[in-house]
């Protein structure tokens, strides 16, 4: 039986923004061995990696270093490695080993958060299978990001990965036990520690649409240290590429009256290339969809 527990609960206004998810069913070995064969991708020489680095925000295998280095100006303290998993599974060839682990991770993954957004629906008043249909969760992309912050020299000159919120539904993250991820909340930022072999939850920006506002994406940011090295892998979950995502519209309508959309309807594919595209800056790709209250 899975374990719920929520890590940031505004007193304000109820909103709940992140959980913790643990008694999740994926073997505690499996999370280890997913943590070390991407950490066994990171070790590779640079020019095996190399071959992996991908040209498009589309492609299904890029990894590198920083966040966006076209864009970004600043360098931050973070490599990463972005894997599209589903509806096609892609890993890179290298190290031997890490394609099958994988596999089997994406899927027993994908499993535990489509479970959670059969309680999100139902917490919506929606029927459980609401979001699976109408986003058509079976297509649904599923994106591996492994990141390795290194120990840094500077640390309080330096950054892991700037405040951003994630595109999708879900993320659920896990680490290698060192910390450094935080979380806005009311205002502050404060360290998240998950619990050994739990999965850290974040709603992304698409479930805060679809829900037109009742759930929000979670402002998040990865912070470097200077004694150990951190690696996380966030596996994001979202719509298929070509679902286009709009509050639903039986949460527009209740005995109460009409309320209205506060976000417009984009198409996933187009979000992900404009936030993947862009310099990671807090909420600035949701704004984009966001409708101003008249
Ligand atoms: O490393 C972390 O804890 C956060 C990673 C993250 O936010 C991301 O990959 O989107
Ligand atoms: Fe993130």
């Amino acid at each position: 039986m899975w374990a719920i527990h929520f890590l940031a609960n505004s007193s304000m206004n109820k909103q709940r923004y992140l959980v913790l998810v643990i008694n999740h069913g994926v073997p505690e070995n499996l999370l280890s061995s997913i943590l070390d064969g991407c950490k066994g991708f990171f070790d590779l020489p640079e020019e095996e990696k190399q071959e992996f680095k991908g040209n498009h925000v589309l492609d299904p295998i890029r990894s590198g270093t920083s966040c966006n280095v076209s864009v970004e100006k600043a360098f931050y303290w973070r490599d990463f490695l972005k894997v599209f998993v589903h509806p096609v599974f892609y890993s890179p060839t290298k190290p031997a080993g890490l394609s099958e682990i994988s596999l089997e991770y994406s899927q027993r993954v994908r499993e535990v958060a489509r479970g959670l957004l059969k309680g999100i629906s139902e917490s919506l008043g929606l029927e459980g299978s609401y979001i699976d249909k109408a986003q058509n969760l079976e297509q649904g992309k599923q994106i591996f990001v492994g990141n390795l912050y290194p120990t840094c020299p500077q640390p309080e000159l330096a950054m892991g990965l700037p405040p951003h919120s994630d595109h999708g539904l879900l993320t659920l993250l896990i680490y290698n036990g060192i910390g450094g991820l935080q979380i806005q909340h009311e205002g502050k930022w404060v360290n998240v520690c998950a619990l050994p072999n739990s999965f850290l939850v974040n709603t992304g920006d698409h479930l805060e649409i679809l829900s037109n506002g009742r759930y929000k994406s979670v402002l998040h940011r990865a912070m470097v240290n200077n004694k150990a090295t951190r690696i996380s892998i966030a596996m994001a979950h979202g719509p298929s590429l070509d679902s286009v995502v709009s509050p639903a519209p039986e949460l527009l309508v209740s005995s109460k009256g009409n309320e209205p959309a506060a976000y417009a309807g984009m198409k996933y594919k187009d979000y992900l290339e404009i936030q993947q595209s862009n310099k990671l800056d807090g909420k600035s790709c949701l704004d984009r969809v966001r409708i101003p209250a008249v």
